[in-house]
């Protein structure tokens, strides 16, 4: 395991740019979660790492050695993809042995049963190592494709979107070991998603990439608590943040360069009000374990969360107070 660098990465399809100028180090050990939407680049910055595509420009180093030309097999690197792409006519134990068994590593056989076993019961699959690939169920395919990914310690492992073709409670039971494996392993990881969830249990460090640029690179608390601009804002949090015109709240004393008021529940206090308030509960959304609130104020909707045994009922009449909210001038840039 080792770390990786990019450092001012450039890669345009055509005309078109995939990755600007992107320079990111994944420290040795650690765990980087790209959290992007679709078509944002993520992908891409994961193939540039992994060889599967050069760049135009820009450096990338893995372990120390600078690889930017390196063929994919050249480089230290291994990928898990979505669909899980194992060799279905071979055993899990032999999936698993594959990559121990290359002619450049000639891992003795004692040596690869112990390794392989190590790392099936770290997944949790040691009881399916005599079966086939095909006979397994998505989840345990999964596992035994991550568990490839690792077995030989790679550099560094990068995982492209890996659990989001899984239904919810495995996806989440998966997370769970996948960050108790990372971290016993001490593996060193760059995994792509667009699931925030995935993002903020997952990462040591989270990056935020929009069309191509890295907008910002923190703990997942950093990012949530002081996003740079609206559109980090935007990513993380459940229900999303409000972006509220200023001159909705002209009471509110605000440095004169704000523009918007970025409001989180934590940020908002909602009261009932005298009648003649403006704001109105409009709506109470039960979610089970999550009710939200959503209040109008002129044109705007505002969603918070609500405790379920809350009193208010639709048509109330409400005063929303803030406090310390996010505060975004006229180009969605954090003022404070
Ligand atoms: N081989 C290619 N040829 C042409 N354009 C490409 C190619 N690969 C990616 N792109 C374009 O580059 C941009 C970034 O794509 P990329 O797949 O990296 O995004 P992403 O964030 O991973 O999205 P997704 O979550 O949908 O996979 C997109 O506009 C995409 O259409």
């Amino acid at each position: 395991m080792a770390e990786t660098r990019l450092n001012a990465v450039s890669k345009s399809f055509g005309i078109k740019p995939a990755v600007r100028d992107l320079s990111l180090t994944i420290r040795d050990g650690e765990l980087v979660v790209l959290l992007g939407p679709t078509g944002a680049g993520k992908t891409t910055t994961l193939r540039l790492v992994a060889g599967l595509e050069m760049p135009d420009s820009g450096t990338v180093t893995i372990g120390g050695i600078e690889q930017t030309q390196a063929t994919p097999a050249a480089r230290d690197v291994t990928f898990v993809f979505q669909q899980y792409s194992l060799y279905p006519h071979l055993s899990v134990y032999d999936n698993l042995a594959f990559p121990l068994r290359s002619p450049v590593r000639r891992t003795p056989e004692p040596e690869i049963k112990r390794i392989v076993g190590e790392i099936a019961a770290m997944l949790r699959i040691d009881d399916k190592l005599g079966n086939r690939a095909t006979q397994l169920s998505g989840g345990q395919m999964q596992r035994v494709a991550i568990g490839r990914a690792l077995v030989r310690r790679p550099a560094i492992a990068l995982l492209d979107e890996p659990l989001s073709s899984l239904d919810a409670k495995l996806r989440s039971e998966l997370r769970i070991e996948l960050k108790r494996i990372q971290q016993d392993l001490g593996a060193t990881m760059l995994y792509v998603t667009h699931d925030q969830i995935e993002a903020m249990t997952l990462a040591n460090r989270i990056g935020v990439i929009e069309q191509g640029r890295l907008v910002q690179v923190g703990s997942p608390r950093e990012v949530y608590e002081d996003p740079a601009n609206t559109y980090v804002a935007t990513r993380l949090g459940s229900p999303g943040i409000n972006l509220l015109p200023r001159k909705l709240f002209p009471d509110l004393a605000v440095p004169g360069d704000v523009a918007t008021i970025g409001a989180r529940t934590e940020h908002m206090t909602v009261r009932p009000a005298k009648n003649g308030a403006d704001a109105r509960v409009k709506w109470i959304e039960h979610l089970g374990d999550q009710n939200h609130l959503h209040i109008t104020l002129q044109d705007q909707t505002i969603v918070s969360l609500v405790e379920p045994d809350t009193e208010l009922k639709v048509g109330d009449a409400v005063a929303i107070e803030f406090t310390r909210p996010l505060l975004f001038d006229r180009d969605g840039q954090r003022v404070r």
